[in-house]
C-alpha cells in the first residue's frame, strides 16, 4: 500500500498536501511527492525518505498553486530508487502526473503494449510510470486541444478495459484538474471531502478518511469501484463509474493492519472492525482454551491495540502494555529487507518486566506475516520472566503471496509457509497458538457495511479476486522480489547512481 492524496482549492495546497501526506505516512515510508500545479506550470518535488525529511521550507516555497497531489511509497514493483519515487509526471498529453496505490498484475504485457503500439517511452521499473502512460496515450487518443471531464472519464474507462490488479490513483492535468479512480474491484480505498471557505468550496481526495478529518474537510464517501471523480480547477466536480463489471473485493488487510484505526474505508470504522476481530477471536479462545490459565493480556503494540483490548475484556482478564514502543521507529513491516526489519523489532518494543514475570501471558497481535515481531517478542517475554507465553493473531495465518501493492511476494518467506499451527507455534517459539478464523474476520467487517459480500482474502487463501494469478505468475514474483533478490537489485541501482551520478529523468523545476 502507498498513500496518494490530491487536493483542488481556493489558495495554496502545498502545506495542506504536506499535512495530508503526514497522516498518511503509515501507508508508505520510504519515498515521498507533492507536485502541485499553477495556471500554467508544474512543479514537484520527490525524494526518498519520510514526510519530515523529503520537503524542506525551501521544496515548500515552490510548491506554487491552488491545486496539486501528493504520495508516500511503499514500493512492491520496480525498485527503491528515488526515481521511482511518485507522483509520475509525462509531458504529453497536456502534462498529467499521477501517484498510484496498488499493484498492476499485467505490468509485462502493458509495458511491451505502451512502448511498441503506444510508441510511448517507460524509464523506470515501475508499474505505475506504465500506469500512467496507459491513461496518457488514452487521454490522448480521445481528447480535443483542452481535455473535458468526459474525456478523462473515456480514457479511465479504456484504462480499466487494459490495466489488471490493484489500482487507486489520484491524478492531475496542468492547469485543467484533479481526478481519482478505483479499480473494478475496489482493492485499495479512495475517497474524497469537502470544506467551505469564504472563496468556496475545496476539495480534497485521499487514500483515508482520517486526512480528509486531519485537513478539517468533511468526509464525502468513498469512490465505488470502478469510479472515478474529476474536479476541475474551478471546483466543479463530477462524477463517473467507468468500469464494466464493478464489484466489491476489497483488501481485507487494510482492517486488520494497513490502514489507520481512526479511518473509515467504505462505510465501515477500521477501528470497530478491529474491536470487534478481538471479540471474535475471544469467543474462538473461549471454546477452543475452555481451561486456560492466561493471567493476563498484553499486546504487541501498535496495530493489535484494538482487538487486544476487546480480548482482554471479553475474556475478564487483565490488559496490561507490558511492551513500551519507540515512538521514533516507524513500521517495521514495510520496511525493505528482513535484515533491517528484524534488528528494527529489538529497537522498537522493550519489555516491562514486572508485567511479564511470573506469569502466563497472552500476546496478541494483528497478524503474523514472516513471523519476524512474534518471535523476537516471545523471546523478550521469556526474558522478562513469563512462565508461559501464548499467542493469538486477529487475522488468520497468512500462507499466500500478496499481488495488489503490499510487499508479500514469495509464500517461502511467510512462518505459515508449509507448517501447520502447530508447527508454526513451535517456529515462533510460543507455548500455544491461536489464529482468527477467515469468516470471523469477514464478518468483523461486513457488520459494519452489510453490503460488502466479498473481500480480497487472498493472503489467507491463495484466490485472487481479479482472476488473473497462476502458479507462474507467482513464481515469477517469488524469484523476482524475494528479499534476497531485491537487496541485489537495490544494491546495484544504489551503485550505478553512485558510479555514474546519475540524475533522474523528470520534470524540473527552477532551484
Ligand atoms: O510477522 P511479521 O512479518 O513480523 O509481520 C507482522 C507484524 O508487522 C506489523 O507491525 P509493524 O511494526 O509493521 O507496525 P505497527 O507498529 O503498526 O504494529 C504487524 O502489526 C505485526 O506486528
Ligand atoms: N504499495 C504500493 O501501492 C506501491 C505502488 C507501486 N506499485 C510502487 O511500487 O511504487
Ligand atoms: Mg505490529
Amino acid at each position: 500500500m502507498c498513500g496518494i492524496i490530491g487536493m483542488v482549492a481556493k489558495s495554496p495546497v502545498n502545506q495542506a498536501l504536506y499535512d495530508g501526506l503526514t497522516v498518511l505516512q503509515h501507508r508508505g515510508q520510504d519515498a515521498a511527492g507533492i507536485l502541485t500545479s499553477d495556471e500554467e506550470r508544474l512543479f514537484l518535488r520527490k525524494e526518498n525518505g519520510l514526510v519530515k525529511d523529503v520537503f524542506h521550507t525551501r521544496h515548500m516555497r515552490q510548491l506554487m498553486g491552488n491545486m496539486g497531489i501528493g504520495h508516500v511509497r511503499y514500493p512492491t514493483a520496480g525498485c527503491d530508487s528515488s526515481a521511482e519515487a511518485q507522483p509520475f509526471y509525462v509531458n504529453a498529453p497536456f502534462g498529467i502526473a499521477m501517484g498510484h496505490n496498488g499493484n498492476l498484475t499485467n505490468v509485462d504485457e502493458l509495458r511491451a503494449a505502451v512502448v511498441a503500439e503506444d510508441r510511448r517511452h517507460l524509464n523506470t521499473n515501475s508499474d505505475s510510470e506504465v500506469l500512467l502512460n496507459v491513461f496518457a496515450h488514452e487521454l490522448g487518443a480521445i481528447a480535443g486541444a483542452r481535455p473535458s471531464a468526459d474525456d478523462v472519464f473515456a480514457a479511465i474507462t479504456n484504462v480499466h478495459r487494459r490495466a489488471r490488479g490493484a489500482y487507486a490513483v489520484i491524478g492531475l492535468i496542468a492547469g485543467e484538474g484533479v481526478f481519482a479512480f478505483r479499480d473494478p474491484r475496489g482493492i485499495r480505498p479512495v475517497c474524497y471531502g469537502k470544506r467551505e471557505t469564504e472563496h468556496g468550496t475545496e476539495y480534497m481526495i485521499a487514500s483515508e478518511s482520517v486526512a480528509i478529518e486531519a485537513g478539517e474537510f468533511e468526509l464525502v464517501r468513498d469512490l465505488a469501484p470502478g469510479e472515478a471523480i474529476f474536479i476541475s480547477r474551478e471546483g466543479e466536480v463530477t462524477l463517473r463509474q467507468c468500469a464494466d463489471d464493478p464489484q466489491y473485493a476489497s483488501c481485507i488487510f487494510e482492517y486488520v493492519y494497513l490502514a489507520r484505526p481512526d479511518s473509515i474505508i467504505d462505510d465501515v470504522s477500521v477501528y470497530r472492525a478491529r474491536m470487534r476481530m478481538g471479540e471474535m477471536l475471544a469467543e474462538k479462545i473461549q471454546r477452543e482454551w475452555a481451561h486456560h490459565d492466561i493471567d493476563v493480556v498484553i499486546p504487541i503494540p501498535d496495530t493489535s491495540r484494538t482487538a487486544a483490548l476487546e480480548i482482554a475484556v471479553n475474556l475478564n482478564l487483565k490488559y496490561r502494555e507490558g511492551f513500551v514502543k519507540n515512538r521514533y521507529i516507524a513500521r517495521t513491516f514495510i520496511m525493505p529487507g528482513q535484515a533491517k526489519r528484524k534488528r528494527s523489532v529489538r529497537q522498537k518494543l522493550n519489555a516491562i518486566d514486572l508485567e511479564f514475570r511470573g506469569k502466563n501471558v497472552l500476546l496478541v497481535d494483528d497478524s503474523i506475516v514472516r513471523g519476524t515481531t512474534s518471535s523476537e517478542i516471545i523471546r523478550m517475554a521469556r526474558e522478562a520472566g513469563a512462565k508461559k507465553v501464548f499467542m493469538a493473531s486477529a487475522a488468520p495465518a497468512v500462507r499466500y503471496p500478496n499481488v495488489y501493492g503490499i510487499d508479500m511476494p514469495a509464500a517461502d518467506e511467510f512462518v505459515a509457509h508449509n507448517r501447520d499451527v502447530d508447527a508454526i507455534r513451535d517456529a515462533i517459539g510460543a507455548d500455544d497458538l491461536i489464529y482468527q478464523d477467515l469468516e470471523d474476520l469477514k464478518e468483523a467487517v461486513r457488520q459494519g457495511n452489510p453490503t460488502l459480500n466479498e473481500f480480497d482474502c487472498s493472503c489467507f487463501t491463495g484466490d485472487y479476486v481479479t482472476n488473473d494469478i497462476d502458479t507462474a505468475y507467482l513464481d515469477n514474483l517469488a524469484s523476482s522480489r524475494a528479499d534476497s533478490e531485491r537487496d541485489k537489485a537495490n544494491g546495484a541501482a544504489g551503485a550505478s547512481r553512485r558510479s555514474r551520478d546519475i540524475v533522474s529523468v523528470g520534470l524540473y523545476n527552477d532551484q
